[in-house]
């Protein structure tokens, strides 16, 4: 997938812009509140209906304006086609999708058209952040390589709205807990299935490219934890946590509870990395989920990378471009001075330039 042309209206300080000449690699760079986040943020807004740093709309909204537009085409290295995208968003969180100008309703249509990844500040997450970001991350890769992941996971969630309701009727007296904690041991075990498989195949590509990015990193283990003893099988964990769960009123074991742990030498890699090799290790996270959905032949991810030069020496960040250029898929990064990223882009196809200065962009 790469996206070619970009029309932007009142996200932030880019009241009109627009990004006509995308080449595969793209380098935003300008002062402080140039507005070069702002520019990913838009294409975050185009591939997820939502900013990838605020939670309200009416933030992301330019001062004194009732919405924000973004449109886009994107092209598809697969079918050689192309698809125009576009998403409104109002103020009190209202959103209005369309796609080749159609209405749709479901944002998981747009993510399908618009596979993104984000390096950024809150990339950490991954790391420090709570087991929901590790799961997101997980899930967005399963999303885009397992179709029968998403109705699996929109089932689940039903099944476990149902039974919690259920196991708090129980206390009342209530009834229909057993079928729940059947469909739901049926559903939990399927989502499983598809996060091992999806894991099986991560875990060795993120190995290897942290042995490229940070080779002298003592033993880096990452590991996928379930949500529930493995040594049971998910009806099994169901049937021994009843008691304990009908006491709480929900539901405690399952993939809602899976997390993922990297370590080093046996320590939390939270705890023992610098802010540098933490950055890394996120990059070889990232970079491993973009590798996966080439290799098992899906559309290839665009890369939104914020700020790449920061946290990162030199070398450091020469080898992060070098495993970004080798993926060989769209990429916008963005930096504060021309040189920052230009200066360490390996040697080939050179990246194309954008000027982004009081909301404005243009190429040069
Ligand atoms: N809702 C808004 N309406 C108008 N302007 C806004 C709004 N929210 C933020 N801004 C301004 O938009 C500008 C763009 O911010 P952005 O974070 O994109 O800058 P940046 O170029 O990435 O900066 P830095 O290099 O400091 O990270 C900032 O000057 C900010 O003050």
């Amino acid at each position: 997938m790469s996206l070619s042309q970009l029309n932007i209206h009142h996200v932030r300080n880019l009241r009109r812009a627009s990004l006509n000449d995308a080449n595969r690699i793209n380098v935003l760079y300008g002062e402080n509140g140039s507005g070069k986040t702002s520019v990913l943020e838009a294409v975050h807004l185009l591939g997820m209906a939502r900013s990838f740093r605020t939670t309200s709309a009416r933030t992301l909204i330019s001062h004194g304006e009732p919405h924000c537009v973004v449109q886009g085409t994107v092209r598809s290295a697969l079918t050689n086609g192309s698809v125009s995208l576009g998403v409104q968003r109002g103020g009190r969180g209202e959103l209005s999708l369309r796609i080749n100008g159609e209405s749709v309703r479901t944002v998981a249509s747009l993510v399908e058209q618009l596979p993104l990844q984000v390096i950024n500040a809150n990339s950490f997450d991954l790391l420090t952040g709570t087991p929901s970001a590790r799961r997101q991350y997980l899930n967005w890769g399963v999303f885009h390589v397992e179709h029968r992941f998403f109705p699996e996971w929109q089932r689940f969630q039903r099944c476990i709205k149902q039974r919690n309701t259920g196991l708090r009727r129980d206390k009342l007296g209530g009834g229909e807990l057993a079928v729940w904690t059947r469909e739901l041991a049926k559903s939990g075990a399927l989502l499983n299935d598809y996060r091992q498989a999806y894991f099986a195949q991560l875990a060795p590509l993120f190995r290897d490219l942290m042995q490229r990015l940070l080779p002298q990193l003592g033993e880096l283990e990452l590991r996928l934890r379930q949500g529930w003893d493995k040594r049971l099988s998910y009806e099994e964990a169901l049937a021994a946590s009843q008691a304990s769960d009908r006491e709480k009123g929900f539901t405690q074991v399952g993939p809602q509870r899976a997390d993922l742990k990297v370590t080093v030498d046996g320590y939390p890699a939270a705890d023992v990395l610098s802010r540098g090799q933490q950055k890394l290790v996120v990059c070889g996270l990232k970079l491993a989920q973009g590798q996966l959905m080439q290799s098992a032949g899906h559309s290839r991810c665009i890369y939104l990378v914020d700020d790449l030069p920061s946290e990162l020496d030199t070398a450091h960040c020469q080898r992060v471009c070098e495993e970004l250029d080798a993926l060989q898929t769209q990429v916008f990064i963005t930096c504060v001075a021309r040189e920052d990223v230009a200066r360490v882009w390996p040697g080939g196809e050179q990246p194309s330039m954008f000027h982004v200065e009081h909301g404005e962009i243009s190429a040069r």
